[in-house]
Parts: C-alpha cells; structure tokens; sequence
C-alpha cells in the first residue's frame, strides 16, 4: 500500500484551475519529486494535501490508509505528516530550541519527549547546544532553512513535504542541503519534495513528477521525465539537464 495516494485532487480559485484533477502514489521511504514552472499549482498542491490552509475542491487524499482530504490542518499533521514552507518561516522572537519545542509539541508529544526530540533533531541539521538559546531572528537564510526543517523532524512525521528547499541557496547551501535531505530520507521518513533546482530534484528522487497549469504533464524515472519533449517544452525550455 502507498503511504500516500491523490485521486484526482482538484482546487479552483474562481475559474482558475490551480490543481486540476491531479492523482499519483508516493511509496513509503522513497523521496518523490514534483517540478513545474511558475505557478504550476506545486505549492497549491502541497496546501491541499495538508490542509494547511485549505484542503481540495474534490478528489481523494489517503494518507497511512486514511482518508484526509476532509481533516482539519493539525489532525493531519498528528497522523505523521507535517511540511516546510517555500519562505523560511519561524518565530523570529522564540529562540532556535523553541522553534523546534513548537514542532515537537504540535507534534502532540508530551514535554520530556518534545524536549528531547527538539533537541534531537535540531543537532541532527546542524545545530550545536550554544545556538539553542539564539533567537531564531538572528539566523542566515540557511540556517532558518535548517531550523523550519528540524521544527519538522521533531514533530517525528512518517512524511515530510519540503517545499522549494534550496531557494535562495547558495552552490555550496544547495550541497548541504541534499546531503540533509538524504540524511532526513535514510532516518525512515518520506519525502515529497517540490524543487526549481533540477540538480537537487534529479540527484534526489526516484519518481518525478512535473505539473503543467495545475495538471500532471510527466511522471516517471527523473531521467526519462526531464527527456521527455511535453517537459522540455513547457518547463525547462531549451537548457539541457545533465
Ligand atoms: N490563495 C490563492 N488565491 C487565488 N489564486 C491563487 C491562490 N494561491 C495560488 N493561486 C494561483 O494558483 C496558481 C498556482 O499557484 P501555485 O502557487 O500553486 O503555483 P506554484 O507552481 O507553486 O508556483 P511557484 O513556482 O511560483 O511557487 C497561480 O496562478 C496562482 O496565482
């Protein structure tokens, strides 16, 4: 059974189709991409299967063998899936193991184990003790990346939906971050990730699928995806994908 499975998911603002009859399945343990060009419906997508802020117009979401498209925000992410937002968000005024506490605590878990996982997963991105008492408002883009990550491990998710990871990165941030995200895979946990950066999305993924004006355009093995003539024209242009 797949951990997560969309039958044809819909979401419309007005007469705009953002996601338009949309359906595919995510394995558990593997990392699945999805690309796009620029409002495509990928962050629209993401919103509808979390329900965060909004779930689907019509179609099924089943998550873990239960139905979601219907569940409340935090119901959703108390069944094990929680997500990043493509702009770094977080508390700016808390400091970097409060950020995570939110995470581990939303997450539902009691105060020694939200304590701890916070802890946890903030030194598995990266973090050493002294930073826990910074405040998050202090932190590089990259850090605040780091830190909306660990917010997310520490809710111990079975799935983990990473919008646009590497925005803003620098080469060398762009790195670290596939070396996390394979880290974060190989603890067990899922990964849909939604990624302009090509490179990070074909050295992660072992299913790609590309969005075209809210419908699926390609799904497949990243490498016959990105050939395929339907995504070079709609999405990557001329540019040739090593
Ligand atoms: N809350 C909203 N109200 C109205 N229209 C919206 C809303 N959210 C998204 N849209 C529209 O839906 C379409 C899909 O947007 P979405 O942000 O999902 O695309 P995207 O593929 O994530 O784009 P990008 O790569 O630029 O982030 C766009 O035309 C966008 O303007």
């Amino acid at each position: 059974m797949a951990l997560l499975e969309l039958d044809g998911v819909s979401k419309a603002f007005g007469s705009l189709k953002a996601v338009d009859n949309v359906s595919f399945k995510v394995e558990a343990g593997e990392i699945f991409g999805i690309a796009g060009p620029n409002g495509s419906g990928k962050s629209t997508l993401f919103n509808t299967i979390t329900g965060i802020p909004f779930g689907p117009d019509r179609g099924t979401i089943r998550f873990d063998g239960v139905e979601i498209q219907k569940l409340r925000g935090h119901r959703i992410a108390r069944l094990g899936l929680a997500r990043t937002f493509q702009r770094e968000t977080a508390f700016d005024g808390l400091t970097v193991f409060e950020n995570a506490l939110m995470g581990s605590a939303f997450g539902g878990q009691q105060t020694v184990e939200a304590a701890a996982s916070a802890a946890e997963a903030l030194e598995f991105v990266g973090f050493s003790a002294q930073d826990f008492g910074r405040p998050a408002g202090e932190l590089s883009v990259f850090q605040r990346k780091c830190l909306m990550l660990a917010t997310a491990i520490a809710m111990k998710p079975k799935m983990l939906l990473l919008d646009e990871p590497a925005s803003s990165l620098t080469k060398p941030e762009i790195d670290s971050s596939i070396e996390l995200i394979r880290r974060t895979a190989a603890r067990g946990i899922t990964i849909l990730l939604i990624e302009h950066v090509l490179t990070l999305l074909m050295s992660l993924s072992q299913h790609l699928l590309v969005l075209n004006e809210g419908s699926v355009l390609a799904l497949g093995d990243p490498r016959t995806v990105v050939a395929d003539q339907r995504v070079v024209e709609a999405y990557l242009g001329s540019r040739k994908v090593a």
